[in-house]
């Protein structure tokens, strides 16, 4: 028998449901984004209804990878949280995969019970309720380069889920020309929010080696280039940063 976080009157029959893990690691710090250079624990979920040509996580997303992601229940989960912290609270990037994709909401009220704050990296594609639950959404519209078509729609229900919950803020990774375009528009239809704009590692990890080794010079023209076209448009609300990690650690993984 379990309860739902927030709603005790709601109680379940059963086991809680399990979360599909593919790593957990950390302290590191959050190499991307409004948290940048937070120290962070990573709980990085199994499975996604995406598939990007350039994603930088295909062992976490791959299905022929599955048999290395773990169900785990909350109780597990927490036990490794606290081994990385220390047990002293700080704040857990839940990322993927898709997390959405994982009944997510017991894990964070059991975290948030504890002092530990949460932020999650979505794509934008599934909303949950248990948005609203989150101290930092990210959501990260796949932009054409990706290979993914965006559905505003989705975009929308995500927003109106988290509601006033969450610090919310969109980050896209740009490629190209139509790359930057698309994060123009789409951040045109949610103008609140703030907007980080990070260059795309064209030379992401192959998912079963170990090889770390980054295209540097590319990916620093890239960012040169970034900031010139968010210069040109006079585009002053946007922040442009790079992936702090990718630039101390190349691609290996676990940092
Ligand atoms: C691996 S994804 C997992 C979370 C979620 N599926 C998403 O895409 O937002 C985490 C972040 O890494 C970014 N990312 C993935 N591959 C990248 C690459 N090759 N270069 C730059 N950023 C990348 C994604 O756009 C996303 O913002
Ligand atoms: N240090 C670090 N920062 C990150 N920000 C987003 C990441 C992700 O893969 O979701 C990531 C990651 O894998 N490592
Ligand atoms: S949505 Fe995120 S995890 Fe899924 S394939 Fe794209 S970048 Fe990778
Ligand atoms: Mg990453």
């Amino acid at each position: 028998m379990y309860r739902i976080a927030n709603e005790p009157h709601l109680v379940t029959e059963g086991e809680a449901p399990t979360i599909r893990i593919s790593e957990i690691f950390g302290p590191t710090i959050q190499g991307e984004g409004l948290l940048i250079g937070q120290p962070t624990i990573f709980v990085r979920t199994g499975g996604c209804d995406f598939r990007c040509s350039w994603c930088d996580s295909l062992h976490a997303v791959e299905s022929r990878f599955r048999e290395d992601w773990k169900p785990m229940s909350v109780a597990a989960i927490w036990t490794e949280v606290e081994r990385l912290s220390g047990g002293q609270p700080l704040m857990v990037t839940l990322s993927g995969g898709n997390p959405a994709i994982q009944p997510l909401e017991p894990l964070i009220a059991h975290g948030h019970q504890r002092g530990y704050r949460f932020a999650l990296e979505t794509q934008g594609s599934i909303a949950r309720p248990w948005f609203a639950d989150l101290d930092v959404l990210v959501l990260s519209p796949k932009p054409p380069s990706s290979g993914m078509d965006f559905d505003g729609m989705q975009l929308r229900s995500c927003i109106a889920a988290a509601g006033n919950g969450p610090r919310m803020v969109l980050k896209f990774v740009i490629f190209d020309d139509a790359d930057f375009a698309f994060a123009r528009e789409v951040s045109a239809l949610c103008p609140t929010l703030p907007v980080y704009l990070q260059p795309g590692n064209h030379t992401p990890p192959p998912p079963e080696d170990d090889d770390a080794r980054i295209d540097l010079d590319g990916i620093t023209e890239r960012m040169r280039w970034l900031v010139d076209r968010v210069v040109e448009e006079r585009w002053f609300s946007a922040h442009v940063l790079p992936q702090l990690h990718v630039l101390l650690w190349g691609n290996r993984r676990g940092v």
